[in-house]
């Protein structure tokens, strides 16, 4: 350790405590409600401060929620990034969407032949990997370009939305073909099979056999579709509106895929382009954003750069990382924080902590974290590792549950686990940056569009708490900024590795 500008400068860890967000205690405030001395005592530490991690502070629209992928990829970049859902919405209002090339062409030959055009999508406005009103958009194009039948595939959410409303947005749905003069409903079903990521083939298959071959449960209505599951909006079971006579993909029709973030919908993409080859049918498919899928999907709107990150810059220098999560959030601290961007680079080592069987989140809140925990510490003791970089999941992932006691138990997990990688901290010398990602623990309730207060298990607003604390017993560290955002991270630790902050970085040091 060498002191520079009042701060020290050595080996450190990050961590992102993932769902992290500051909010008053309340009673749906399940960080405030769980016993969580080792946070409590980091976030009234003078090195403590609160940074903005949702917004146009990170790249998003005004007032929209922070998540985890431009949470991380922000983090990793040291600055704001245009996030897709941001571009998307630039592409409607400047009339590039609607006039892309490659739409006009998929469009027209539809128009030419006869053939459907399917759009699939997370239908609500939770603006984490889709927005239903983009629809609108894309049903004017469909019109203005003369296509004749228009079917929506909608996937219903309930998890970035309070759940219970997939009717609401079902008959948004209703009104945008009904002012677009085109389109319906066709198939209803929930995220958890159509927006499955852990590679349950089975979850995924009912969404590709629903979709490609109209094959779900005969509904009539909106309401029928949507009840017929007990399980909430996320495994609403495939059904097919009867209405709409064949449901299915047909050889010469094309697919759009509306989610505008690829992690949820790829797998889905990917096996649904499979069957129609396999099944012999030729279908055109383009997404609304990049999706890093095996199949060559063409995007409508490209991705922003986010190259010249934190990896990058460490990888210039020659510093060693160790990248630590379980495998709800691995591409977090990989994939999204090196910028969207799947090499490792040179000196970094990747742990991914893999669990048994499928989760359940409220029975095991702890998840995997006392592995992720030993993982830390482990590497932490390792001289030749000059960053630690850690996800713990818990607090985000229990709260998507919307469950409140199963979340305030996440967040005595993480709190305990944070006490045990601080002592590890201490052992090797290392300052720790700990730091929220978005918010979520901390507001478990939200109004419904109806006007009704349900537990909501999503994202939040609300700024997250970092905090930085020092190796040993060093205490003359000054105060941290009051203003920060997570673009302010990479600078940060770039600077507590003793290093200058990356040329690419808007981001400033926070000490
Ligand atoms: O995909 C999910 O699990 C949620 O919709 C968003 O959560 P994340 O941004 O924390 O991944
Ligand atoms: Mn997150
Ligand atoms: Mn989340």
């Amino acid at each position: 350790m060498s002191a520079s500008e009042g701060a020290f400068t050595g080996p450190g860890i990050l961590l992102v405590l993932d769902g992290w967000g500051h909010a008053d205690a309340s009673d749906d405030n399940a960080l405030a409600l769980a016993r969580t001395p080792v946070l409590d005592g980091l976030v009234a530490s003078r090195t403590s401060t609160l940074a903005e991690a949702s917004g146009d502070a990170v790249g998003l629209l005004p007032g929209t929620v922070g998540n985890s992928e431009i949470g991380h990829m922000v983090i990793g970049a040291g600055r704001p990034l245009p996030y897709d859902s941001l571009l998307v919405q630039q592409a409607i209002d400047n009339g590039t969407l609607r006039a892309h090339p490659q739409l006009g062409v998929l469009l027209d030959k539809l128009a030419v032949s006869s053939g459907t055009l399917h759009l699939i999508g997370l239908c609500s406005d939770g603006q984490i990997h889709a927005n239903v009103e983009h629809l609108s958009e894309l049903l004017a194009a469909a019109a203005a370009h003369q296509v004749q039948r228009v079917l929506i595939h909608a996937i219903t959410d309930g998890r970035d939305v309070a759940d219970h409303t997939g009717k609401t947005y079902l008959s948004r749905l209703t009104e945008l073909t009904a002012w677009a003069e085109i389109g319906q409903i066709a198939t209803v079903i929930g995220r958890g099979y159509a927006m499955d990521k852990a590679g349950n083939l089975d979850l995924t298959e009912e969404a590709v056999t629903l979709v490609a071959d109209g094959r779900g449960a005969p509904v009539d209505s909106i309401h029928d579709a949507v009840t017929a599951g007990e399980r909430g909006d996320e495994w609403v079971p495939a059904a097919v509106f009867t209405t709409v006579g064949s449901a299915g993909v047909a050889d010469g029709d094309a697919v759009l895929w509306f989610n505008f973030r690829s992690d949820r919908i790829q797998q889905f993409a990917d096996r649904l382009s499979e069957h129609l080859l396999d099944t012999g049918r030729s279908v055109d498919m383009v997404s609304l954003a990049q999706y890093d899928t095996r199949a060559a999907i063409p995007a409508l709107v490209q991705r922003a750069d986010a190259s010249g990150g934190l990896a990058d810059e460490l990888a210039t220098v020659g510093l060693r990382t160790v990248r630590i999560a379980e495998a709800e959030k691995f591409e977090h601290v990989t994939y999204y924080i090196n910028g969207r961007d799947a090499a490792a680079r040179g000196g970094e080592e990747h742990v991914r902590i893999t669990g048994d069987g499928k989760p359940d989140y409220v029975a095991r809140p702890r998840m995997n974290l006392d592995r992720v925990t030993a993982a830390v510490v482990e590497a932490a003791a390792r001289p030749e590792v000059d960053l630690v970089v850690a996800n713990l999941a818990n607090i985000d992932v229990v709260g998507h549950t919307g469950n409140l006691a199963a979340t305030v138990t996440a967040c005595e997990a993480t709190d305990a686990a944070v006490g045990q990688i601080l002592e590890a901290a201490g052992d090797s010398h290392r300052w720790v940056l700990a730091v929220g990602d978005h918010g979520n623990a901390e507001r478990m309730t939200k109004p419904a569009p109806d006007g009704t207060v349900r537990p909501y298990g999503g994202h939040t607003t609300n700024p997250v708490p970092l905090v930085i604390v020092p190796p040993g017993t060093d205490r003359s560290t000054p105060a941290l900024r009051e203003t920060a955002t997570l673009a302010d991270v990479a600078p940060t630790v770039l600077r507590l590795l003793g290093h200058k902050p990356g040329s690419a970085m808007t981001g400033r040091p926070l000490l």
